[in-house]
């Protein structure tokens, strides 16, 4: 079933900016982790942001959990986007603040004043942090400041974090590209085995396209703002890629 269905999306940044996506169609099923490849500046982080409206379409239709995004009002948009778990390049946590209280933060969607919630937590959100903590291998750290972590345990701190929403999706942006190799390899495959455990979906722009192959079951292909390519993993060739990062100029 699909979760989340895009048609002739796209995106100008500004009236008389260029068009950055062209018109792009996919949809992602409920069990589906799937990647967006493509070279630098095609247009994976503006399509990643769009599927919640970070970015605003400028053409097309993004229906989400049944819901027409674009139509949405502020307060419905705010309601789905609860249901929706992001996880960063960068991390965006609170370096100041503890590993528990960061993860806690989830429960807290897009808006709120954190600090005065922290200790009004339900026992119930307590323990769902304590679980998520455990699984992704944070049992340990969970007073600690999130600054005094390393960067693999920084972005277990945001999948935990992105768990506590509960999420019917996960949207994932460059999760690994401030990791080195092993731990990103550590972090997909994290990633995938909780989104199998709890059948969420996820949809991640990745620009590895190794680890997309390694982790990821289906590809989309962008290039300037079109899709070149929307298959299942094993049907991506060489010839494929060659096409998707023809205009990369390195
Ligand atoms: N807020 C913005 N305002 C104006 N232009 C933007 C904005 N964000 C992105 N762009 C432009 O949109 C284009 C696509 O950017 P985007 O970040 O979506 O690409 P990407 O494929 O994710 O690239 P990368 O792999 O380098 O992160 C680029 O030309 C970029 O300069």
């Amino acid at each position: 079933m699909a979760v989340l269905t895009v048609e002739g999306l796209k995106v100008r940044y500004s009236a008389k900016g260029p068009e950055i996506l062209k018109g792009i169609d996919f949809e992602v099923q409920d069990d589906d982790f799937l990647a967006i490849i493509g070279p630098s500046g095609a247009g994976k982080s503006t399509l990643i942001r769009c599927v919640n409206r970070l970015v605003e379409p400028s053409d097309g239709k993004i229906v989400l959990l049944g819901e027409d995004v674009c139509a949405l009002r502020p307060r419905a948009l705010r309601n789905l986007r609860r249901n929706v778990g992001m996880i960063f390049q960068e991390f965006n946590l609170i370096n100041r603040m503890s590993v528990m209280d960061n993860v806690l933060s989830g429960r807290l969607g897009y808006t709120g004043n954190m600090r005065s919630l922290f200790r009004a937590f339900p026992q119930d959100d307590i323990q769902l942090a304590l679980y998520y903590l455990d699984r992704v291998g944070l049992s340990d750290h969970i007073d600690k400041r999130a600054d005094e972590l390393s960067g693999g345990q920084r972005q277990r701190v945001g999948i935990a974090r992105a768990l506590m929403q509960r999420p019917k999706l996960l949207l994932l942006d460059e999760p690994t590209s401030a990791l080195d190799p092993k731990i990103s390899r550590e972090v997909m495959a994290l990633i995938r085995d909780i989104a199998l455990e709890l059948k969420v979906p996820a949809l991640c722009n990745i620009h590895d396209v190794q680890l997309a192959k390694e982790f990821c079951n289906r590809i989309i292909g962008l290039q300037d703002g079109y899709k070149k390519f929307d298959g299942a993993t094993e049907q991506l060739r060489d010839a494929d890629l060659d096409d998707i990062y023809a205009m990369e100029v390195l």
